[in-house]
């Protein structure tokens, strides 16, 4: 299993800090939704050259123009962009097609997806082979989690590489390493606590123990 480290509420000077401190504990850099707002794809660019050994994932989170958006985040370096499941599967076919021409990848969030069971396999059937099973922020603050729709999404797909996100942190982490998830996304359980190297540490080393290999 991989971990992945969301960027998020953090300015690009203070990323680029916390990514050199923990890179060793990290196999993916994610340049979030809130500092692709605040810094532009300068972020991807400027993590791809500082880390090249890494992967980077542009969360875009797109909805609309998506090969032209998913460009900007290929061409600003980033090895994977994000788009959102509920939307037109135009957007979404667009995305597959700047994907296969970068030779990238998209993820699919599913973020407020209501019928897994049956969105799943329309997404597939489109050629979606990256699910981004996803609670918000906002959905984290009334109590929800991710964990119910990580099983839905495992058990409906045929064969995707499946992240998960949304509130994951110490206290939590155990609940997820054996659900089947390929890659564990931590953001606030990092960057929001005491000592986000230490954070990041003892997450990576339970994650990277964990039986799942990401492929
Ligand atoms: O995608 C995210 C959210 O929508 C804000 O942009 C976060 O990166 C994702 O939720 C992971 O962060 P945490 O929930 O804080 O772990």
């Amino acid at each position: 299993m991989k971990m992945q480290l969301a960027l998020d509420d953090i300015s690009l000077a203070d990323a680029l800090v916390l990514g050199q401190k923990v890179r060793d504990y990290v196999d993916i850099f994610e340049i979030g939704s809130p500092l692709i707002i605040e810094a532009g794809m300068d972020a991807v660019r400027e993590f791809k050259q500082k880390f090249p050994d890494k992967e980077i994932l542009a969360d875009t989170k797109i909805v609309d123009a998506g090969e032209y958006e998913a460009d900007l985040a290929f061409n600003a370096g980033a090895d994977y962009c994000t788009v959102i499941g509920i939307t037109d599967d135009l957007t979404i076919k667009e995305c597959l097609k700047a994907a296969v021409q970068n030779e990238k990848h998209v993820f699919v969030d599913t973020i407020n997806i209501q019928a897994i069971d049956t969105r799943i396999p329309e997404l597939e059937e489109l050629g979606v082979d990256h699910f981004s099973v996803h609670v918000g922020v906002d959905q984290q603050s009334v109590g929800k989690t991710p964990l119910e729709t990580l099983s839905e999404v495992r058990k409906v797909s045929k064969n995707a590489v499946i992240s998960v996100a949304g509130g994951i942190n110490l206290s939590t982490v155990h609940e997820y390493l054996s659900l089947g998830a390929d890659i564990l996304i931590v953001g606030g359980g990092i960057n929001h606590a005491q000592d986000p190297v230490a954070a990041a540490k003892e997450l990576a080393a339970k994650v990277h123990h964990s039986k799942i290999e990401a492929s």
